[in-house]
């Protein structure tokens, strides 16, 4: 079976999210041999960098599923994606099958590598509904982080067996001891269990693998029960269409099957199934316990609802329990720089959001930078992961405009949902109609060593953190020991600079997590800009009262800095309401570009009229004022600065 599955790989290629070559298939993989009993499903699960994906690696390569690296290569196999690499984060979820013989006797184990930011955990909690088991690990210089304990708690809700891993024992700052007992203090870990390893350089990796199969339960299910699959993610292939990754509780699942969707109640026959190992690879068939994949010409993304229940067409079954739907946090609208390359743009944004099925998206327009997409993320990670690869993959040349969380605007008779702030009511109207309004908050969770506390307390009192609250996590010895601060904090405050503060003040030692924890009432207002006396659409704020100062002189000497300068006076104004809160002025000015070009420079001035007239083009009308779509783009990119 291993010289068989090791032979499909060779011939199959890389699952690549941006290209894909026409693709041959080879013999399928028989899996009838693989009953539950022989079956191991499991994740690893992290906090950011603990490495989550240099251990995937280790196991894969201990496994004989791939190739040992050559030394000095640092990249990974499960990062597949150019910005993963780049960032060194995961964003994807990804699985890979790989077979480990015990007494003789081959297993399979499937990998579900999730990612280990904060705004993935959407990610994490899919991936682990298709897991038995974890390998909770935790980098042994680190100890418990802000995301140790969210996914430690997922994983326990989901009632899956956690193995605890302390990772980087070769790092000479590493301490076993007093990180297992952190452990033990935190979680109630057994020290006798924790297993000590280092991914990097493979020592005591392979104890992990005995680990999987001696701890983590095989999968219940069986063959004679009707068909019943769980589908907990998907990617789309050009050829094939989407490609859905299911998890086979009972029943055997092989091409040629009707099958339907409990979802959606749409039929479709089974035209391939296999395992990704890490490649696709053909399979047979998917008995019980099984997690693999499955084209059947689903041809939209939107077909394939994860957390459905795949069945027998024509035999229903009780559905599995599902998900909630990832949920937008954060919202920012995308505008080309030059207006003439919108559908193209829409085009390369769709085409994305099919790999990435957490993003929303919605038409806009704004009169100052044209036609848009408003599109709705997780967090701001995630927004900037979608920019970057709209970007890379896409070549894409865009404005992004300041992200904002959802509020919720209360009237007398009816709740409405803000996520744009040129949507936001004005101050007229809040006082006339509007009852309350409320913004998103969160339950943040921040891990730092003893002697950051005071920073750190202090940065969540500057982002209007309330309901303050701490405990130590370990005894420590006094320099060392570690407390975690957990607060309220407007979902808004963390969307800009709270994380790199968090970093910057906390010399990178403290980590952050959050949690949604609903609306609260709050002072808002919406901020905007005038120039001239009219108002910009693209540049409007939500603010809070209590900051409306700041911001707006902030932003005004924003302005004035990217703003060219206009044969007349400008006024640059920031507002709310009526009230002027804040004013620069731009001073006049002649722009004669051939004014410096003396003589036989003929062909100099040419050139310099031209770029003149091409810059014109692009010049956006502010009622008076004309204002260069890169003006927009300056602005926008240093917003996150603001
Ligand atoms: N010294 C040492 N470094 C390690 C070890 N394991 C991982 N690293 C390094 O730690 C860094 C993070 O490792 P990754 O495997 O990318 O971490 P990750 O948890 O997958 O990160 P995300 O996927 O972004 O959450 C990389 O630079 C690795 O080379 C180890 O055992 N020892």
């Amino acid at each position: 079976m291993l010289v068989q599955l090791a032979r499909a790989t060779l011939r199959v290629r890389w699952r690549c999210f941006s290209t894909s070559s026409r693709w041959q298939a080879p013999k399928p993989v028989a899996m009838e041999d693989f009953t539950s009993d022989l079956i191991r499903n499991f994740s690893i699960i992290a906090h950011i960098d603990h490495g989550k994906s240099t251990l995937a690696d280790r196991l894969l390569e201990l496994t004989g599923t791939i190739k040992k690296k050559e030394v000095g290569k640092n990249e990974q196999v499960l990062d597949k994606l150019k910005v993963e690499r780049e960032r060194g984060i995961t964003v994807k979820a990804q699985t890979a099958s790989m077979v480990h013989p015990v007494n003789g006797k081959n297993h399979i184990l499937n990998l579900i590598d999730t990612p280990g930011h904060v705004d993935f955990s959407w990610e994490v909690s899919r991936s682990l509904a298709a897991c038995q088991g974890a390998l909770l690990l935790v980098d042994a210089s680190q100890g418990v982080q802000a995301q140790t304990i969210s996914v430690f708690h997922i994983a326990q809700e989901r009632g899956l067996k956690i193995i605890p891993v302390l990772n980087k024992i070769d790092l000479p700052a590493s301490q076993p001891e007093r990180i297992a007992a952190q452990m033990q203090s935190t979680f109630g870990t057994d020290p006798s269990e924790i297993l000590q390893i280092s991914a990097k350089t493979g020592a005591g990796v392979d104890k992990v693998l005995q680990a999987i199969i001696e701890r983590i339960p095989p999968p219940s299910g069986s063959t004679t029960d009707p068909l019943k699959a769980f589908l907990f993610d998907s990617f789309y292939d050009r050829y094939r269409g989407v490609i859905s990754l299911v998890a086979v509780q009972n029943g055997i699942l092989k091409k040629g099957d009707r099958i339907a969707s409990y979802h959606t109640r749409k039929k479709y026959e089974v035209t391939e199934v296999g395992i990704m190992h890490p490649e696709e690879t053909p399979a047979t068939s998917l008995y019980p316990g099984q997690v693999g994949y499955i084209a059947c010409n689903m041809k939209e993304s939107s077909e394939a609802h994860i957390g459905d229940t795949l069945h027998r067409a024509g035999v229903s079954v009780d559905p599995m329990p599902g998900f909630k739907p990832a949920k937008a946090m954060v919202y920012a609208g995308i505008f080309p720089v030059d207006s003439a390359d919108f559908p193209k743009l829409e085009e390369s944004i769709k085409r994305l959001v099919l790999t990435d099925r957490s993003v929303t998206l919605q038409r806009e327009s704004s009169t100052a930078l044209g036609q848009g997409v408003r599109l709705g993320f997780l967090g701001t990670l995630h927004m900037d992961v979608f920019r970057q690869r709209l970007e890379d993959e896409h070549d894409a040349n865009i404005i992004v405009t300041a992200p904002t969380v959802p509020y919720k605007v209360v009237y007398r008779d009816k709740e409405v949902f803000v996520s744009n702030p040129t949507e936001f009511p004005d101050a007229v109207e809040a006082a006339s109609k509007v009852k309350e309004i409320q913004e998103p908050v969160v339950r943040a969770s921040i891990i730092m060593p003893e002697e950051y506390f005071g920073e750190m307390m202090d940065l969540c009192f500057s982002h209007r953190g309330e309901e303050l609250e701490h405990r130590y996590l370990d005894a420590g010895t006094a320099s060392s020991a570690r407390i975690m601060l957990n607060c309220i904090l407007p979902l808004s405050e963390i969307v800009t600079d709270f994380f790199d503060q968090l970093k910057s003040r906390s010399s990178g030692f403290a980590s952050f997590d959050y949690e949604e924890a609903g609306y609260r009432a709050s002072d808002l207002a919406k901020m905007v800009f005038l120039l001239n006396g009219k108002p910009v659409d693209a540049l409007a704020l939500v603010i809070h009262r209590s900051k409306e100062d700041e911001i707006g002189r902030v932003w005004v000497k924003k302005l004035v800095k990217v703003i060219p300068r206009q044969q007349f006076e400008v006024p640059i104004q920031a507002a709310v309401g009526k009230k002027i809160i804040a004013r620069e002025t731009l001073k006049a000015y002649r722009a004669d570009v051939t004014g410096g070009l003396y003589g036989g420079h003929v062909e100099r001035k040419m050139k310099q009229l031209e770029l003149q007239k091409e810059g014109k083009r692009r010049m956006k009308r502010m009622g008076t004022v004309e204002m260069p779509q890169e003006a927009f783009f300056e602005i926008m990119s240093t917003n996150k600065k603001a």
